[in-house]
């Protein structure tokens, strides 16, 4: 028996409704505030690979514990060491949800800052480690956590799939289809895409990072650095009921204007209190970083040098290998300056088996302490 869809996906932006009434406009301005002074913070940081290992690390760590892929920090740190005895299925899971989002940022940018549906398969190809694209069999359906009970059916035939997402391929890509704020228009997609849900699995993933890559995309970040996921997963009964609640409003024009402003206000907020919290720990990491610039500079002058502290801000556990590839130095210097760093209690020295590693630990511990928020 084929499914039928129970709810038509619209044409974006949708029509009649006020996205300019007070609470909203008030939650965007929030948004606007804490977004720019996010951009402005992370571009304090002198090298962005040290935002995207860091931070999208902690975001991957979110966005998979909604779906229940839980692991420790330690446990993603270690795998971040790439010693492959060491990596937990979880942890496996969450570094090819950092790959996705690196991946679809260095894409968008050699594609001029075009955000198409290729990117988002090739994200889900690395996600799910799979080779296929979007659905093309009926069957999947949305059904309620706890009582197992369908609550959404998405588009089943699959010329509908691929009609619905490159409209919204056009949405995303087109700025003049609306002059909508960008923010709410983030919104507006990541509802739109959730419902064509075009993939087997991984749609929710991939529709957080849509929201972040769509950021750098209109100019409001300029990496990839926003923790969407924890807010969502802290109000996951709130997601999912306003995601819903705009579909089951379909037929009642009030009921359309009502839940679609609720959904985009949810949003703004998430953005808003994510960019707070992000702001905070980049800021964190800034101070940090000159503290221990300052601290090699008079306790280790000789092993000085920016490469060298930017290493140990890109992997919060670090080994000997990387800083010999970042360095282009021999391993030899490369062990001799990481004993030093460890002497004079920069890093903490650790072995486990065979391995050596070490660990920047007041770096790990300001990522943890931003975890809790
Ligand atoms: N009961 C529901 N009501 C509304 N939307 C839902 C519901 N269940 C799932 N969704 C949407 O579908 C997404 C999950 O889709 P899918 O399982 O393909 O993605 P995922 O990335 O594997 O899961 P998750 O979002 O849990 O990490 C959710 O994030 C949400 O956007």
């Amino acid at each position: 028996m084929t499914l039928q869809p129970s709810y038509s996906i619209p044409k974006l932006p949708p029509l009649g409704v006020d996205f300019q009434t007070p609470e909203l406009l008030r939650a965007l301005v929030a948004a606007h505030r804490h977004l720019a002074e996010l951009k402005g913070c992370a571009a304090s940081i002198p090298n962005q690979a040290i935002l995207i290992n860091t931070l999208a690390l902690q975001e991957a760590k979110a966005s998979s514990e909604v779906e229940s892929y839980v692991t420790t920090q330690d446990e993603l740190f270690q795998a971040d060491l790439h010693i492959a005895e060491w990596v937990s299925p979880a942890a496996k899971e969450v570094s090819r949800y950092r790959e996705a989002l690196r991946h679809g940022f260095d894409r968008m940018r050699e594609q001029q800052g075009i955000l198409g549906n290729g990117t988002l398969i090739a994200l889900f190809q690395l996600l799910k480690n799979s080779s296929e694209t979007f659905r093309t069999g009926g069957g999947t359906v949305l059904k309620n956590e706890k009582t197992g009970a369908t609550v959404f059916v998405p588009p089943q035939d699959s010329s509908q799939v691929q009609a619905h997402m490159q409209a919204l391929e056009q949405f995303v890509n087109d700025d003049s289809a609306s002059d909508l704020d960008p923010i709410i228009k983030m919104a507006l997609i990541h509802h739109q895409f959730e419902s064509i849900h075009p993939f087997s699995d991984g749609n929710g993933r991939i529709g957080r990072i849509l929201c972040v890559l769509y950021l750098v995309r209109t100019g409001l970040l300029d990496t990839p650095v926003l923790y969407l996921s924890r807010y969502i997963n802290q109000y996951k009964g709130d997601y999912y009921r306003l995601l819903q609640e705009v579909r089951d409003a379909e037929g009642d024009p009030a009921a359309i204007a009502a839940s679609w402003q609720a959904w985009v206000v949810f949003m703004l907020n998430a953005v808003a209190q994510t960019a707070r919290q992000a702001v905070q720990l980049v800021g964190g990491m800034r101070d940090l970083m000159v503290e221990t610039k300052r601290r090699m500079r008079t306790d280790t002058p000789k092993l000085y040098s920016q490469d060298l502290l930017n290493n140990l801000f890109r992997h919060p556990y670090t080994r000997i290998e990387f800083v010999q590839n970042d360095l282009g130095i021999t391993r030899q210097t490369a062990a001799r300056y990481l004993r030093q760093l460890a002497q004079a209690g920069l890093v903490q020295e650790h072995s486990q088996g065979k391995h050596l590693y070490f660990i920047n630990a007041p770096l790990v511990e300001l990522l943890v302490r931003g975890e809790r928020g």
